[in-house]
């Protein structure tokens, strides 16, 4: 079992001497397979690694030769002389925005990371408490101030006074961060010389948040003496596609990730200090991010490529809570969720987990452990690709607000089939996304997110929607509605008439009237849709009925 833990992915060792391990990394069907002995069940096939008299290393797998691309064969007596580690990298740990906003949040992270000396970690760091919004901000100001103005953006100096006073606070040198913070100078003049800031420019401009708070920790680390590596993710194969300010993470990545990162901590073992939220567009070659909040993908998408045993997210709560506390200071901490009900949650709204996060976790079937980087004693939220869903009812509560809602009537009385179809394909044709839909034989009522990901913000834009609903009104009548939000009830569906008998209850007595109803797919989510100005106050009503005052739920039976 010593192997299997050693193996990037989940694998068997069969009949092996100590004396014949060898280490080999080669790629079948694009897939990264990373191994250390003569004979191995991976993926549920045998792999034989031999040694060819004249060849050098031989692979078979299930009998076939199969052809080895990358080639390290090295004793157990070679590797001990070369003090290289036999240890894998364990776990990954992904610090948020909040958990490093400062020398002392630093130094605290630090002292996590040796609180746990079994681990073995992958770091994967945000950029500094608000830099990335203060990055923006700069960028947007950058676009009208004038060349001759830009030293004086105030967002320029809070980013810069913020990084100098860590990287002195910990004593390193200024010079791990002097160069960025000129680049990013230079930077906002070519903005203001353009007089706009293109998407593309956007990506680069929010990379610098990432690439200087992982310098300086990696920096910080190796002065307290754990030896650490920096590294920018668009130079370790992030490959993304081409959509800047919201990318998705492609196939490619996964091996070239594993192999970077295992073959460098093989050869020189160093804590691995990666950028989150950032890649390498794969035709543009310019950085790309994974849209806001996108670290969280970035420390699931290292878990899966590396196989690790788990994948912890530090945030400033104590977890996944039945609620964003900051509508509700009563929510409590979930212990336990499934990848679908995470996924869910992430998706409506519930900003503590990036929407695409739990994908490569569960493609990868990784536990993710959600912790408070300011209360490590708290257990935090697992989330796994199972749990008892016997006894659960609702598991939390999500805000979705700013939402605008589509009434969408047919004018003819096409078939549903046929005039379904055509809804989707004018919005699939304006790229535009749908969030929770609810249909008739000739009617559909829809939301549309004009917040949550940059790339839609188009959608907030009078224009773009003008068009849509003039596309719409060629087979339809529209009544666009505004200002709505989705309050998405997260939990067991298969007890939807418990939830909805409750929850109706409540927003009856609070005479609030719901309008629009929409029970997903994943059997996780019923999402209601009520006005903005009344929404607040129903997601606190059906809080208190649902978690507080002793009353019984999540566990009702
Ligand atoms: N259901 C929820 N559970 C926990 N936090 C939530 C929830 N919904 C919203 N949040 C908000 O998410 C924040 C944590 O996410 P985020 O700010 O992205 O963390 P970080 O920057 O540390 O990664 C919390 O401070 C909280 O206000
Ligand atoms: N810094 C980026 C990426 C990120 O993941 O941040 P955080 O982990 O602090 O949510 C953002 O603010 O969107």
């Amino acid at each position: 079992m010593v192997a299997a833990l050693r193996l990037g992915v989940r694998a068997h060792c069969v009949g092996l001497r100590r004396e014949s391990i060898a280490s080999f990394a080669l790629l079948e069907r694009s897939r990264s397979v990373t191994g250390f002995d003569s004979s191995v069940e991976l993926v549920g096939r045998r792999w034989v690694v031999e040694r060819g008299k004249r060849s050098g290393l031989r692979v078979r797998c299930e009998g076939r030769a199969v052809a080895v691309t990358e080639r390290k064969v090295e004793t157990t007596k070679q590797r001990a002389d070369e003090n290289v580690s036999d240890e894998q990298l364990t776990v990954v740990m992904k610090f948020g925005g909040s958990s490093v906003a400062s020398a002392d949040r630093m130094k605290e992270v630090a002292n996590l990371i040796l609180n746990f000396p079994e681990e073995r970690p992958v770091v994967v760091l945000s950029a500094m408490g608000k830099t990335t919004n203060n990055l923006l901000m700069a960028g947007e100001k950058a676009v009208s101030c004038g060349v001759s103005n830009v030293a004086e953006i105030a967002e320029l100096s809070i980013i810069r006074e913020l990084h100098n006073s860590t990287v002195d606070e910990l004593g390193i040198d200024r010079s791990t961060i002097a160069a960025l913070l000129d680049e990013l100078e230079q930077l906002l003049k070519g903005i203001a010389m353009m007089k706009e800031m293109t998407l593309r420019t956007r990506d680069y401009l929010v990379s610098f948040g990432e690439c200087m708070s992982t310098r300086i920790f990696a920096a910080y680390l190796n002065k307290i003496g754990i030896k650490a590596r920096q590294y920018d993710a668009f130079d370790i194969g992030f490959i993304t596609t081409d959509d800047f300010t919201n990318a998705d993470i492609l196939e490619a990545t996964y091996p070239a990730v594993a192999k970077r990162l295992h073959e460098d901590w093989i050869n020189d073992p160093a804590i691995p200090i990666v950028t989150g939220f950032l890649g390498k567009g794969w035709k543009s070659c310019a950085v790309t991010t994974l849209g806001r909040g996108g670290s969280d993908l970035t420390a699931t998408t290292i878990g899966k490529a590396l196989g690790l045993q788990e994948i912890q997210v530090w945030k400033d709560v104590d977890g996944v809570l039945t609620c964003d506390p900051k509508i509700c200071p009563q929510a409590e901490p979930v212990p336990h969720l499934t990848f679908e009900e995470a996924a869910e949650l992430a998706y409506f709204g519930a900003q503590v987990l990036h929407p695409q996060s739990m994908r490569p976790a569960r493609e990868g079937d990784i536990p993710v452990r959600v912790k408070n980087s300011y209360n490590p004693k708290a257990p935090g939220t697992v989330i796994t690709k199972t749990r008892d869903m016997r006894k659960a009812v609702l598991t939390s509560i999500v805000l979705k607000s700013n939402i605008t809602m589509l009434d969408i009537v047919s004018t003819r009385m096409l078939g549903q089939f046929g005039f379904l179809a055509k809804v989707f394909s004018i919005f699939e044709d304006l790229g535009i996304s749908v969030d929770c839909v609810a249909t008739s034989e000739v009617s559909i009522s829809l939301t549309l997110d004009p917040s949550k990901i940059w790339s839609r913000e188009l959608i907030q834009q009078a224009s773009e929607l003008d068009h849509l609903v003039e596309e719409l009104e060629k087979i339809a009548v529209v009544h666009l509605l505004q200002q709505r939000s989705i309050i998405s009830l997260i939990g067991n569906v298969q007890r939807s008439s418990l939830i909805l008998e409750k929850a109706f209850s409540v927003l009856r007595s609070n005479g609030v009237n719901v309008q629009m109803i929409s029970q997903g797919a994943s059997k996780v989510n019923i999402s209601l849709v009520v006005h903005d100005s009344e929404a607040k106050q129903c997601v606190r009503a059906l809080h208190s009925a649902f978690f507080e005052n002793g009353n019984k739920l999540p566990y009702e039976n």
